[in-house]
């Protein structure tokens, strides 16, 4: 049975045991679970499947930013995993997310989630200025996103902040990921369009991708039980 929970725990760590022993303590039907460029530079495919033999849906967190026919071959790579969600860059343009969403149609039913990152949540204006972007950060993501639901994908990873624009634009069908949450009291880190996981619900958010909070606490999983809870 599917999970039901909208949290996405991220493991970023540098050593696979530290995040299996992590893994151990949580539970499937409490949320899924992302890798990211570091572990699954790391230690690749073999990992993922690891996860997915203790129970878990993955997210292949990887990114992909490439020419149309070298970002539809990894999707679909990734599709042969089979993860539960992939991501591309919307920056990679119309073309290349047409290609990687025709790539997943011979999985049928089969074929993860397809989404692209918008703006990263470790983005603010000023990064967005630097880049000869002079849109603010929410526009920015209104325009990609655009571009993400012409292109018929699943919906985008954005900010929460972003999410009621979103939705109300893109309809309830357009999934939102949103990583750079925060409950209350937590460091923010690198990240800086944040929210925490009580506004991004209401915010309408489908799912949340949460790492330090969770990966780092004294107990993690009474830290993902408590964000659970106040979700509930
Ligand atoms: O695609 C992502 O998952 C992602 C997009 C984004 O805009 N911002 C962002 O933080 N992420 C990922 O979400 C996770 C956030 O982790 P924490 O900041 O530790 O909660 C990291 O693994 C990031 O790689």
């Amino acid at each position: 049975m599917s999970c039901r929970s909208p949290v996405i725990v991220a493991l970023d760590f540098e050593q696979q045991q530290q995040a299996l022993n992590l893994v151990s303590q949580l539970d499937p039907s409490l949320c899924r679970l992302k890798v990211g460029k570091e572990m699954f530079t790391h230690f690749g495919p073999d990992f993922v499947k690891a996860l997915q033999q203790r129970g878990f849906e993955v997210f292949l967190d990887l990114k992909f930013h490439d020419i149309p026919n070298t970002v539809a071959k990894a999707v679909a790579a990734a599709a042969e995993l089979g993860v539960w969600m992939v991501n591309v860059h919307a920056s990679g343009g119309s073309r290349m997310m047409q290609a990687a969403k025709e790539a997943l149609l011979p999985f049928g039913a089969q074929a993860p989630k397809l989404i692209a990152v918008t703006v990263l949540t470790s983005m603010e204006q000023s990064d967005l200025t630097e880049l000869g972007i002079m849109l603010t950060p929410a526009q920015q993501v209104q325009k990609l996103a655009a571009l993400t639901a012409a292109a018929g994908l699943d919906g985008v990873v954005c900010s929460a902040q972003e999410a009621t624009l979103l939705k109300q634009q893109f309809g309830q069908q357009f999934q939102l990921v949103t990583p750079g949450i925060r409950p209350a009291n937590s460091a923010a880190d690198d990240q800086r369009r944040v929210m925490t996981p009580k506004a991004a619900q209401l915010a309408g958010v489908d799912y949340m991708v949460i790492g330090r909070p969770i990966t780092k606490a004294a107990d993690p999983l009474g830290a993902l039980k408590a964000i659970v809870d106040e979700l509930a």
